[in-house]
């Protein structure tokens, strides 16, 4: 097993008749340590699978290198990487059976000696034979072996002989998923495996996934579009955009203090209501004619910005319905949807016409026009200035807030 480095590494399409090159990486840097399992998440278009394509060898980076364990990767091909990549469209051979499917990288392997060659050719031609007459190199053995451990892992023992055209969708995943285990490969590469399932058993084949690569301990790389999947399956998520590397860190790092407003709004659903405010004094926000007041981190930094205009973020979950007073903000239902455990209801506050959402318990009733006075918790606020970049993020490493450097 192995870690992976990706260093200053870049990558541009050529331009198609005349037209400009495409950077789709861009000088990326970053380690994913040895069993790490690191979520990657973006935008449509942002490169996460070009990224993955540049590990697996599919794609050759235009500068930069990739390091898997210790060993530079950029000209080694990809047969040779020792990875494994499982796709959305799960890529099985139709004609083979499940169990071929399965062992299909293990007798592809290239470092055989001739007598070992013809062991093997003899061993196979032999399988459709009696058991008796059946001749069994050391190697087909040890292949046999393979795949009856992982079809025992993923549940697939009474698939074997089924050809794919036989499986329902998540069956299928779980062959794509067997087959790069089978190979017990370095890295698993993994570009939204479970995209094309429906809502059930993509809950189940997420938890399966993690407890495997929990057992396996193989360093995974996953590109997803889920927020769940992002949430819970990874050690950590790369945020990035057009790109490059906007955030690197824990599920709960990146959801409490994202360093950006991009990940702000990316990580997190529904995102994060964003209002222009005015710092005022005493550790407070102003808001229209309101006076929000802030706790936490964020306060000690805001006495050196009293007077900017920023940008403030709080999360659904931050905003509370409370009996009307002069403090708190009015605002109008615009829509409520009952999520079974809560309540997601989109407002306009009336101070500066902003649309906020609020995360409440599912027995509060409310129905559109009504009005709610809400108050926003003090510790949730997040703040961000004109180019977007957070302030007073707290830095994970020393759990102590970062303060915003002044002109
Ligand atoms: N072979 C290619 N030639 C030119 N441009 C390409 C090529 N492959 C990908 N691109 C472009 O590179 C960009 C990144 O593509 P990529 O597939 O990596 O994005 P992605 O983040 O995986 O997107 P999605 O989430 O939609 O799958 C896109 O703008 C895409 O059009």
């Amino acid at each position: 097993m192995a870690g992976v480095r990706f260093e200053a590494l870049s990558k541009t399409y050529p331009g198609r008749r005349g037209s400009e090159p495409v950077p789709v990486i861009r000088e990326l840097d970053l380690s994913i340590e040895d069993g790490e399992f690191l979520v990657l998440v973006g935008p449509s278009g942002c490169g996460k699978s070009t990224l993955l394509r540049l590990l697996a060898g599919l794609e050759s980076p235009t500068a930069g290198e990739i390091v898997i364990g210790e060993r530079p990767v950029s000209q080694v091909r990809p047969g040779r990487r020792d990875v494994a990549m499982v796709f959305q469209s799960y890529a099985l051979y139709p004609h083979l059976s499940v169990r071929d499917n399965l062992s299909f990288g293990l007798r592809r392997s290239r470092h055989r000696s001739l007598p070992q060659l013809l062991q093997d050719q003899l061993s196979q031609l032999s399988r459709g034979l009696p058991a008796f007459l059946r001749v069994r190199s050391p190697r087909e053995e040890l292949i046999e072996q393979r795949v009856h451990t992982v079809a025992q892992a993923l549940e697939l023992e009474p698939l074997l002989d089924r050809l794919p055209k036989e499986l329902s969708g998540g069956q299928k995943q779980r062959v794509a998923l067997g087959r790069a285990m089978a190979r017990k490969p370095a890295v698993f590469l993994m570009d939204e495996p479970l995209s094309n399932l429906d809502a059930k058993l993509r809950n189940s084949t997420r938890t399966r996934i993690v407890d495997l690569q929990r057992e396996l301990g193989t360093t995974t790389v996953y590109v997803t579009h889920d927020q769940v999947e992002a949430m819970t399956m990874g050690h950590r998520i790369a945020v990035l955009n057009q790109g490059r590397l906007q955030q690197l860190g824990t599920p709960m790092e990146l959801y409490r203090w994202p360093s950006n407003l991009f990940v702000a709004q990316f990580i997190g659903s529904p995102p994060m209501t964003m209002l222009p405010v005015v710092i005022g004094p005493g550790a407070t926000l102003l808001l229209g004619s309101k006076r929000l007041s802030v706790e936490g981190p964020l306060a000690t930094a805001l006495p050196v910005l009293e007077g900017q205009t920023l940008t403030a973020g709080l999360r659904p979950e931050g905003w509370r319905v409370a009996p009307a007073t002069n403090r708190n903000l009015p605002a109008s239902v615009l829509h409520c949807e009952v999520l079974g455990n809560e309540q997601l209801i989109s407002c306009r506050l009336h101070d500066g016409d902003h649309l906020v959402q609020v995360r409440t318990e599912p027995d509060l009733t409310v129905k559109p026009d009504d009005v709610l006075h809400l108050d926003a918790e003090p510790s949730g606020w997040r703040l961000f200035d004109a180019s977007g970049e957070a302030i007073a993020w707290q830095d994970p490493v020393t759990a102590g807030p970062t303060l915003p450097e002044l002109n």
